[in-house]
């Protein structure tokens, strides 16, 4: 098994990402890989307390650049002490969302250019990205009408549905310009279904 592997899992709201995301730990865990489970915005205690901020109600909420900064200052954190120190451990990192949702809410969905969103990327990554990218991908409304009914909705679940048709087509975009490195699963489906979409995707990842 190659060593270090970086995988995220991404997608709108509600779409199965917490649900798929331990079937996947499971799954790379049953192969004997040493596995860091960890998300985004978060995954440590400065990124968690930005997070807090960034999904909560405000009187004073972010612009669109105060939220873009806040997102990769909590990704500078997180890869710095987390992901980073993983990897050169060799073992494997398993991310619930990050970059791509970047461009996806932050560019798609808040109108800011991707090439900004890409100068940040270059500066706080360097060369880091995911080896392989699970997108969920399945209407907004589903995924809305899944998320509603899990609880009070927080600051992005509020958005209205044409800020989550974009970011699905922001996220499209994305696995388009690397059929490489994502694997489009239609989230639609039974979790049974999507599940073997993904055990699928990952038997590639232990023979190939
Ligand atoms: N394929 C599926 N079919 C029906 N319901 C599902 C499916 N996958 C997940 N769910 C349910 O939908 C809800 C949202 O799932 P989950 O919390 O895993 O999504 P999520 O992508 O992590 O959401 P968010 O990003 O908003 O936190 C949960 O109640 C979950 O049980
Ligand atoms: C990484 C990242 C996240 N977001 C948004 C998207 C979600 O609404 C929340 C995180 O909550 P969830 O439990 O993962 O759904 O943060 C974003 O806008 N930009 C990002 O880069």
């Amino acid at each position: 098994m190659k060593p270090g592997q970086f995988l995220t899992v991404e997608g709108g709201e509600g779409v199965g990402k917490s649900t798929n995301l331990d079937f996947i730990a499971k799954t790379l865990r049953a192969q004997g890989i040493d596995l860091v489970v960890t998300r985004e915005p978060g995954g440590t205690p400065l990124a968690e307390a930005l997070r807090a901020l960034l999904i909560s109600d405000s009187e004073d909420p972010p612009c669109p650049n105060a939220e873009l900064l806040m997102i990769f200052a909590a990704r500078a954190q997180h890869l710095s002490t987390v992901i980073e120190p993983a990897l050169k451990a060799g073992r494997w990192v398993l991310c619930d969302r990050f970059t791509d949702a970047t461009f996806a809410y932050q560019g798609a969905g808040r109108g800011i250019e991707w090439s900004s969103i890409e100068t940040l990327e270059n500066l706080i990554q360097g060369d880091r990205r995911p080896d392989l990218t699970l997108l969920l991908d399945m209407e907004p409304a589903i995924g809305m009408d899944r998320a509603g009914s899990r609880g009070a909705l927080d600051r992005f679940e509020r958005e209205a549905l044409p800020f989550f048709d974009r970011v699905r087509r922001g996220y499209k975009t994305r696995a388009a310009q690397a059929p490489h490195r994502y694997r489009v699963i239609d989230a639609s489906q039974s979790i049974d279904a999507v599940q073997r979409d993904i055990a699928r995707v990952l038997a590639e990842l232990f023979n190939g």
